[in-house]
């Protein structure tokens, strides 16, 4: 029997949680923005895997440099500590539809695809606090250190919040139903690591108390279903100052996107994909198609209008 796992794109740091925050993302049309991975046992008794989808020319050539193979190395050392070693290896596709280095969370939505394939295939040995630590430790091979904000969401669903607790690992914030989010992608890549490198060690004391006070803010809002004031408490004052010098036109797409009516304007993760929030789908909508023309720089870009992915990692398709 097989199985189709998809994974969705993610918002890391929602421009105001920094490493702590994340949501997951679904095209209001109806399409699927994600990467995913076909499981099956294996009729050679070798691990295989092969690669298709729009964006595979960027990985590596070689399957065993894939994250993938490292997450069926983890997975299958994991269940070894508890005992079992006689299993049968796996063949496994994985459909690359999110481009590398997006910021939309491409590594995290292979790595979430890979793990809950794994866990389905082999009887589900793991629970969802197991496997997500699993994932946290892969996305951190990576990018240089363990960060959930893409791996949490794209695996759960909707916006997550990272405790990074013993078991409680992160946990589900409410979502304001009315935004719509326009996610756009340049086309060109920025490493999650150089992204990081980039940032300050140190911080002033008045960026870590407007830090706290937006974060807080925005959680408070939520929780209120005030997304008005969730939205106004969306600014970034740990990343965006140093990260958008990386992506072309951001300062002249934040001053559109305001103009047009955005409630938010962020960079998605350590970019260069951008978000936007908007109350009203028409507004999305005519964003979304300003976004085509101005913003996105060749063919490899693209840009969707979306709401927040309430479902998270889910099986597509099972075959006999
Ligand atoms: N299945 C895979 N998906 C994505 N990247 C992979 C995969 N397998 C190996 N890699 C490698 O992992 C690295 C991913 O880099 P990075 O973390 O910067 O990108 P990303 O996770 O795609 O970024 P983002 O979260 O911004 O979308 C690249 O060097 C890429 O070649
Ligand atoms: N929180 C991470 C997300 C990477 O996608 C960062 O901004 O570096």
């Amino acid at each position: 029997m097989g199985l189709n796992v998809y994974a969705p794109a993610s918002i890391g740091n929602l421009s105001v949680g920094f490493d702590i925050l994340g949501a997951a993302l679904s095209p209001i049309d109806g399409s699927l923005l994600g990467d995913s991975v076909s499981i099956e046992s294996s009729t050679t008794g070798d691990f295989s895997l092969q690669c298709v989808g729009r964006f595979v020319d960027k990985l590596p050539a070689d399957p065993k440099q894939n994250i993938i193979y490292d997450c069926y190395l983890a997975f299958r050392k994991a269940m070894a500590d508890m005992g079992r070693t006689d299993e049968v290896a796996v063949s496994m596709v994985l459909e690359k539809h999110l481009p590398i280095g997006s910021g939309l969370g491409s590594s995290a939505s292979s790595i979430v695809a890979a793990f809950y394939a794994l866990n389905e295939h082999y009887g589900k040995p793991f629970s969802e606090a197991q496997l997500l630590a699993m994932m946290g430790e892969l996305e951190g091979q990576i990018s240089g250190s363990i960060h959930y904000d893409n791996v949490a969401p794209c695996y759960l669903g909707g916006i997550q919040l990272m405790l990074e607790r013993d078991g409680r690992i992160s946990e589900s914030l409410p979502v304001i139903e009315d935004w719509y989010f326009v996610s756009a992608y340049p086309g060109i890549s920025i490493s999650t690591a150089e992204a990081r490198s980039i940032l300050p060690n140190h911080y002033s004391r008045a960026d870590i108390i407007d830090h706290g006070r937006y974060l807080g803010t925005f959680i408070h809002a939520l929780y209120r279903g005030d997304g008005q004031l969730a939205a106004e408490s969306i600014r970034d004052v740990v990343a965006e100052p140093y990260r958008k010098q990386l992506i072309p036109g951001f300062d002249a797409m934040r001053e559109q996107m305001m103009a047009d009516g955005a409630l938010a304007v962020g960079i998605s993760g350590s970019g260069p994909s951008v978000f936007v929030i908007t109350d009203s789908k028409e507004k999305a909508e005519q964003m979304h198609q300003w976004m085509q023309a101005n913003f996105i720089q060749n063919d490899r870009g693209f840009s969707h209008v979306c709401q927040i992915d309430t479902l998270g990692t889910r099986v597509l398709e099972e075959t006999a």
